[in-house]
């Protein structure tokens, strides 16, 4: 396999996942890639490596530039299985070469994906001289793990952003002006909501950095790199981090066993849509929750509903509710409302609507709950009750 120049002396040395569907629990529909760079200097370095599977891909494009052999240095910017899984393979092949990795949390865990190596720990503010280039490192704590630093190169004008900027996104194409430009904008968006959304505070705190840094292109660990619409993604990073919501979006999300809480839910919507609010519809049977919760980083409402099954909500929304509460931050302005039809007892509702309060959501409507299939008198009085409350 080849490597992809980047340019004079860089190259792309990564894999593409094409059939990848699951990333920890994130529906990945378009696959992923994992992105290494190889720098020639005189001191030939690797930034970030593949997943273990992908050991052999990226060795074989390393090997179509220079033998691994002679890599002097790694850096690694962040210990996940899915950048550095293949690195105790590759260490293997260069036994003289040291690794960078940030002090002291890469430092701490790097002997568990590499056993026994040369490692320099590295902190803010720390660089190395490679030749004709210098690479400096800047740590981003939580973003998305203790351990993750980004690497810049002011002579390129890179930064090497690892999962910072990065999208689930298997192509043959390395560039943003290479695809289309809505799909890769949707995949950017899915990325932060389903994995840096609760981490808005440190991303602030790294854009910061980032914005004093003078920017030709970013090379990310996962998807399409950036170099044309550098500004768009920076732009939407600042303001997805502040968790700006948009008064005109609204999302229901439920499941349902014979459709009342259904009714219920398109009842809501339309209530939605006749306050010029964009309601999109997400049933859980056939939604993914890594869907919902792109459209959730940036809608003021979400309305979620269950049926009462066996004294207590449904499985998949249960599911939802806890993913929600692990990426929503704790202090936020959204809004929210549960409901749900239920046979007797109908406990699904109050839990539903907890889940949200635990959640740090405003809930702006009392809980409804209805018995059995809604009348359309109910119906009627849902939304109207819902249409005062807006
Ligand atoms: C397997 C099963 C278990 C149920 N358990 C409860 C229950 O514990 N408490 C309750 O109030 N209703 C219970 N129900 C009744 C449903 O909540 C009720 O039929 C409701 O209207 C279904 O709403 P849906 O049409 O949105 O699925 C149960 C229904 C089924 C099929």
């Amino acid at each position: 396999m080849k490597a992809t120049k980047i340019r004079d002396d860089i190259y792309w040395v990564g894999a593409i996942d094409w059939s990848v569907r699951n990333f920890h629990g994130y529906e990945t529909g378009r696959g992923s890639t994992y992105n290494a760079y190889l720098i020639l200097d005189e001191k030939i370095t690797l930034i970030d490596a593949t997943k273990k599977t992908f050991s052999d891909e990226i060795l074989s494009r390393i090997s179509s530039i220079i033998d691994p052999a002679k890599i002097d240095y790694i850096v690694c910017n962040h210990l996940e299985a899915d950048h550095s899984g293949s690195l105790d393979i590759i260490a293997q092949k260069c036994p003289n070469a040291t690794i960078f990795v940030s002090q002291p949390n890469g430092l701490k865990n790097i002997a568990k994906f590499c056993g026994e190596h040369t490692y320099q720990g590295v902190k803010a503010g720390d660089s190395i001289n490679i030749g004709k280039r210098t690479l400096k490192f800047v740590p981003v704590p939580m973003l998305h793990w203790p351990d993750s630093m980004v690497t810049y190169c002011p002579e390129e004008k890179i930064l090497f952003s690892n999962d910072g900027f990065g999208q689930h996104l298997a192509t043959n194409e390395r560039f943003d002006d290479e695809v289309d430009y809505a799909v890769l904008m949707h995949e950017a968006k899915k990325y932060y909501a389903n994995i840096l959304m609760l981490y808005g505070r440190q991303a602030q705190t790294a854009l910061k950095t980032v914005s004093t840094l003078d920017i030709d292109m970013i090379l990310t660990g996962h998807g399409i790199s950036w170099r044309k619409h550098i500004k768009d993604i920076l732009d939407l990073y600042a303001k997805w981090s502040n968790f700006e919501a948009d008064e005109h979006k609204a999302v229901v999300v439920f499941d349902s066993m014979w459709n009342s809480t259904e009714i219920m839910a398109k009842t809501i919507t339309e209530a939605f849509q006749a306050k010029g609010i964009c309601a999109k519809f997400f049933d859980l049977k056939t939604n993914h929750y890594s869907d919902i919760m792109t459209e959730v980083l940036d809608s003021k409402y979400i309305a979620v509903g269950s049926p009462t099954l066996n004294n207590g909500m449904m499985q998949n929304v249960a599911a939802f509710l806890c993913y929600l509460k692990g990426l929503v931050p704790k202090k936020n302005d959204r809004q929210a409302l549960a409901f749900g039809s239920y046979g007797w007892g109908g406990q699904s509702i109050a839990l539903v609507q907890k889940e949200l309060e635990e959640a740090g959501l405003n809930i702006f409507h009392d809980m409804i709950r209805i018995a059995n299939q809604p009348t359309q008198e109910e119906l009627d009085n849902i939304y109207t009750s819902i249409i005062e409350k807006l």
